[in-house]
């Protein structure tokens, strides 16, 4: 059976199918002429690279904010073009039936607005399934297995820890640090502390670490002297990008503890044997899973594909709508 598993991230879509796994996994941006908002001129990584440099009359938007849909509109152009952009290849048919994942805590409405674009962005039929389950179930995790699991997305918007058990939710609980405030914490610090001011994709590419580097190697960053305005390098040690990152880390911490508060005892033994599981590309972050080791004793698991297991997960509900079924409420 065809259709299409849809990761609807603040920072990332991911879609992904039962024939091909992940056909799409850009950044969440599109562009669009300020005069013409239902037609996309370029979505995912084309839009995000014209970010602080389009012309008059050009617009970029985000239309996912903390994983739910700010503007309806711009969502159902975006969701429209990527729909185009992977479907036309494949033999789905004429309207592909699709799961879409959406933040454990949305409500109602978040999520009818997300069943709105899917159905208007040509899908056929729309399923919803929360995206802890939807991560676990992309890491060989059964959702409606007897047992707990606990379940810490770090996102792009938002960090979410949920523990999930038997097709319902025990307990819940988000906050707003995630990915762009890490960014921004390591803006500020550049600032503050070294007196260089960066542009915001230096300042992520510091926060991920340059690929194919060693873990531990120092990182020089390039920007704009803050008092004299001339460009200088300044060269950050591991250490003190994981020091200066750890207020916005410490409340992700505390996040933690707040929803291991609400779960009953029973599902603690679980969670203590079998450990946390982090998805989300923050989950990537340098030196994060050692700290929720050490906060909290139990063993910490980052997904193999951290950016991609929701949108398999996802996925993976087409051929298990009893899952979508049990979580749909
Ligand atoms: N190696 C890495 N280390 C730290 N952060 C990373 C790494 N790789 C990606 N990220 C961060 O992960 C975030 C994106 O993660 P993801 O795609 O899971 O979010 P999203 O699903 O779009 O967001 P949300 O769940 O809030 O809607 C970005 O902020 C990005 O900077």
């Amino acid at each position: 059976m065809g259709g299409l598993g849809i990761d609807l991230g603040t920072a990332n879509t991911v879609v992904a199918t039962p024939e091909d796994g992940v056909v799409f996994n850009e950044p969440s941006f599109l562009l669009v002429r300020e005069k013409d908002p239902h037609r996309a001129l370029a979505i995912g990584q084309d839009a995000r690279e014209l970010v602080g440099r389009t012309p008059v009359g050009i617009t970029p938007v985000r239309p996912i904010r903390d994983g739910v849909i700010v503007d309806l509109e711009s969502a159902r152009t975006f969701v429209t073009a990527v729909i185009k952009r992977v479907a036309p290849h494949r033999s789905y048919g004429l309207r592909p039936n699709g799961v879409i994942s959406v933040p454990a805590g949305a409500t109602p409405l978040e999520r009818r607005a997300v069943l709105e674009v899917g159905h208007e962005a040509g899908l056929r039929k729309v399923g919803l399934v929360p995206e802890p389950v939807a991560g676990a179930l992309g890491c060989g995790i059964n959702p409606l297995e007897a047992r707990a699991h606990l379940v810490v997305d770090i996102g792009g918007g938002t960090s979410e820890v949920t523990a999930i058990c038997f097709g319902g939710i025990l307990s819940h609980r988000s906050c707003r640090l995630a990915g762009d405030e890490l960014t921004t914490a390591l803006y500020q610090y550049l600032r503050a502390e070294h007196k260089i001011v960066v542009g915001e994709l230096t300042a992520e590419r510091a926060k991920v670490g340059t690929p194919g580097t060693p873990d531990g190697q120092a990182l020089v960053v390039e920007g704009r002297d803050a008092v004299t305005g001339r460009a200088r390098l300044v060269t950050l040690e591991i250490e003190e990008i994981v020091e200066a990152l750890r207020p916005t880390t410490t409340g992700i911490v505390q996040t933690l503890t707040d929803c291991l508060e609400d779960l009953p005892a029973q599902a603690i033994g679980d969670v203590m044997s079998e450990g946390l599981l982090a998805i989300g590309g923050g989950a990537m972050l340098r030196g994060l899973s050692q700290l929720l080791e050490e906060s909290f004793g139990f063993p910490v698991k980052t997904a193999e594909r951290p950016l991609t297991c929701v949108a398999e997960g996802a996925k993976a509900c087409l051929e298990h709508p009893e899952v979508v079924a049990a979580y749909s409420s």
